[in-house]
């Protein structure tokens, strides 16, 4: 991605500084010339050599991590040692940890947690296998297991660089859900061993969340382990992603008037979440629904060896369109991207029909910027934090999974989800609903609530529940 200006950023430099070359105040006016604004300066290390200081520095609209780099280069005697940001810093050392409830203080405690004492419950657990649940962590847990493979909109970076993704799932699923979720990502891609994994490790969770696992692999993953395991398996991308589109779908199509089996709908990027959204879409009752990948738009006229999307061209594009993107979308009252960044121009939506509805959820980038085009949109909405309108599953699975184990679902179905949506939708009354909150903000604390007990009443009415409420 190209780098951005900075501005208004707040970046922490370690500069060491060979004090017999030169002075702290060349390095202070060349961070200056660059774009940066010295905030604040701590001392870590002074002797008659050389000096290590942290700088923190807030950049103006010229500085770049890149320019200030550059600029001390060019300083004699000046080593920048280290640039972080505060995303950075605030990543250091990971994002979670694992608290005990309560503390081992004398030889009693350790005796009743641990050896001899934990034996009775580990028998007791042995002679009745469903005491998992009431006797440890079973209860409250979730795998958020990913291979790596499609993380957010970066592709197959592998499952190291997977990780903070999952780390912030787990940091989510927490603080919304009070659910404690483990980021788990395996080193494999291949569909039979991530199946053999997350079987085996399936003992210690009540559920799995499978994350950013490309398509079509994704759908055999899923569907397999739905089928040998007992407790809920949910891809977040296909059916997270799928309920918080509909529920911003419904809102944004009240507001502009549209019926949803009339309205005209182009996806880009038939991969896991374009192929659960569509399959919501189609069961709420749309009917012109057109896909579009990056061999173009998916028509029965052609055959396709991925047989999602023989599927796909089997259950959409009724008028059997041909071509582009740009063919695709001329007349198309919503845009729904769950593709690429930056892959829609001003043109694409000009092409659409009037009061478009413009849904850009690739993440980090979206299929175009909403400043490019908020004057000739009448919705907008990104996958993104920093805009309004955030469509993202983190509206769903906190919810969806809180509910689900708390009626000890065996599984989480159509019911659940489509109960997860209309929760969702349900937060924003009649007289707040405008263009730029058609979807609740993930801090709105009556969404967990609401999805929690929405979801459960859908798993017991549909006969998944093992239990009732929680006490
Ligand atoms: N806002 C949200 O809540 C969510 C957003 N996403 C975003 O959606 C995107 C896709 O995610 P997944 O479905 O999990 O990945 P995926 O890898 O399963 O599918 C992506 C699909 O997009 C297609 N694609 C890529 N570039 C394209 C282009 N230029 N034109 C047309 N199609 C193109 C690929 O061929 C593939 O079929 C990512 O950017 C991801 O961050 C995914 C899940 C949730
Ligand atoms: C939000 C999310 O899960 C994704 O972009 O992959
Ligand atoms: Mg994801």
């Amino acid at each position: 991605m190209k780098e951005r200006s900075m501005d208004g950023k707040t970046l922490i430099l370690r500069l060491e500084i060979d004090t017999k070359q030169a002075q702290f105040g060349k390095a202070a006016t060349a961070i200056e010339a660059a774009g940066g604004d010295i905030i604040a300066i701590d001392v870590i290390h002074t002797d008659k050599n050389y000096s290590v200081r942290d700088l923190t520095v807030k950049t103006t609209a010229a500085g770049t991590a890149e320019s200030l780099t550059k600029a001390l280069q060019s300083v004699p005697g000046v080593r920048l040692q280290h640039l972080s940001d505060r995303t950075f810093l605030l990543h250091l050392g990971g994002k979670i940890s694992i608290q005990p409830k309560t503390p081992i203080q004398n030889r009693d405690d350790l005796s009743r947690v641990y050896t001899p004492e934990v034996a009775r419950v580990c028998q007791a657990i042995h002679e009745d296998p469903s005491k998992a649940y009431t006797l440890t962590i079973k209860r409250n847990t979730v795998a958020v297991v990913s291979d790596g493979s499609a993380v957010l909109g970066l592709g197959n970076i592998g499952p190291y660089s997977a990780m903070p993704v999952m780390e912030g799932k787990a940091m989510l699923f927490k603080q919304f859900a009070d659910v404690d979720a483990f980021p788990i990502c395996l080193d494999t891609q291949d569909t039979e061993q991530i199946i053999t994994a997350v079987k085996q490790l399936s003992p210690a969770f009540g559920g799995i969340n499978l994350e950013d696992i490309s398509a079509p692999r994704c759908f055999e993953i899923e569907k397999r382990l739905r089928e040998e395991l007992d407790i809920p398996v949910f891809h977040d991308d296909q059916h997270g992603t799928a309920v918080v589109l509909y529920a911003g779908l419904l809102n944004a199509l009240k507001l502009t008037n549209r019926n949803l089996s009339e309205t005209k709908i182009v996806i880009c990027g038939i991969g896991a979440a374009g192929t659960a959204c569509t399959k919501m879409l189609l069961a709420g009752g749309a009917k012109h629904i057109v896909g579009v990948d990056r061999e173009g738009i998916l028509t029965a006229d052609r055959t396709y060896s991925n047989p999602m999307w023989q599927w796909y061209a089997e259950h959409t594009n009724p008028e059997r369109v041909n071509g582009g993107l740009a063919d695709a979308l001329q007349h198309a009252d919503v845009f729904i991207g769950v593709s690429a960044g930056g892959i829609l121009t001003r043109a694409h939506i000009e092409s659409m029909a009037a009061d478009p509805i413009v849904f850009a959820m690739a993440n980090p980038e979206p299929e175009i910027r909403p400043e490019l085009v908020e004057d000739i949109v009448a919705v907008f909405a990104t996958g993104r934090s920093d805009y309004p309108n955030q469509i993202n599953n983190v509206l769903c699975f906190p919810g969806i999974f809180r509910g689900a184990l708390d009626s000890r679902a065996t599984t989480i179905n159509e019911e659940m989800k489509l109960a997860a949506a209309e929760a969702i939708a349900s937060v924003i009354g009649e007289d707040e609903l405008n263009r730029l909150y058609i979807i609740p903000s993930v801090f709105n604390t009556r969404i967990v609530e609401e999805v929690r007990r929405r979801v459960m009443q859908a798993a017991r009415q549909s006969g998944v529940a093992r239990r009732k409420t929680r006490d």
